[in-house]
């Protein structure tokens, strides 16, 4: 398939937050308002999306991807209104969405497995052998890119999986739970390809490693029951636990001081 680039998308950027969210509401099955009443704005950057089980997270996630539609509020993405139908099709070429749990065919290799993703996110032929082979250089499976994801390891498939999500240099970058399943040295690597990428684009990574937002985010938004509880520095989370709270860090220790604080607060 060949596709001409269109003008909106070599047009400049005139939005001021990649993501605006305005009282923004999302439903997790058919009744349950996981995101209700959630007021976010994400400038470049990488965002730590923090959140106990059950904040919301994931369902968030969905609604910044278009996969789910909200039911209430607004929603606006790299200067588009996401509830608006007929947005979605050049808004998703400009995305890129690792979900927690993403489905693939085991017998695809890791470069046809990223090839195919770049094909639906509907690139230009031309500029896809050399956006799947630099993809799976930053992750690190540049020996692995001809073997089938089926015989992976559970890291190394969370990789790939990474691979497709940034293999159109998207403008908006969702990682639902990137670093489950790597292992210390491919953690340390994937926060330096975070910083990377967030010098650019926004990257919002949903997570429950404090640790990881501190040391790759520039920004923590911290959820809860589907709203939004706290968004500021890394430092700052850090500072909340200097002056107590329960964890292993001063990060993790101002993370639940600033849940127990808002939830007393209600
Ligand atoms: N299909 C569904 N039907 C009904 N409720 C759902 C459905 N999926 C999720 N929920 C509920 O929506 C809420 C938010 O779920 P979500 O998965 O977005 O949270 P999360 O912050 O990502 O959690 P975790 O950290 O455990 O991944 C939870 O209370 C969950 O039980």
């Amino acid at each position: 398939m060949v596709r001409m680039v269109t003008a909106t998308e070599l047009r400049p950027d005139t939005y001021a937050w990649p993501v605006e969210a305005e009282r923004l509401e999302v439903k997790a099955g058919r009744r349950h308002l996981a995101v209700n009443g959630l007021d976010l704005r994400l400038g470049t950057g990488v965002h730590g999306l923090l959140g106990p089980n059950g904040a919301g997270k994931t369902t968030l996630m969905r609604a910044l991807s278009t996969v789910h539609r909200p039911s209430g509020g607004r929603l606006t993405l790299l200067g588009t209104d996401a509830t608006e139908s007929r947005s979605l099709r050049p808004l998703r070429r400009r995305l890129g969405y690792l979900p927690q749990h993403f489905g693939f065919y085991p017998r695809f290799t890791v470069r046809e497995y990223v090839e195919y993703m770049a094909w639906l996110r509907e690139m230009p032929k031309a500029a896809i052998p050399g956006a799947v082979q630099r993809a799976v250089e930053r992750v690190g499976l540049t020996d692995r890119a001809d073997s089938r994801l089926k015989s992976l390891s559970g890291g190394m498939l969370r990789r790939a999986g990474i691979a497709q999500a940034i293999v159109n240099d998207p403008a908006l970058l969702l990682l639902d739970e990137p670093t489950v399943g790597l292992d210390p040295e491919q953690r340390v690597d994937f926060r330096t390809l975070l910083r990377e990428l967030g010098a650019e684009s926004c990257v919002v990574v949903s997570t429950h490693l404090v640790e990881d937002v501190v040391a790759a985010c520039s920004n923590v938004v911290l959820m809860d029951q589907g709203k939004l509880v706290w968004q500021g520095l890394p430092a700052d989370l850090t500072r909340f636990g200097e002056q107590g709270g329960t964890g292993d860090s001063a990060a993790e220790r101002g993370y639940t001081t600033l849940l127990a604080s808002h939830r007393s607060a209600k």
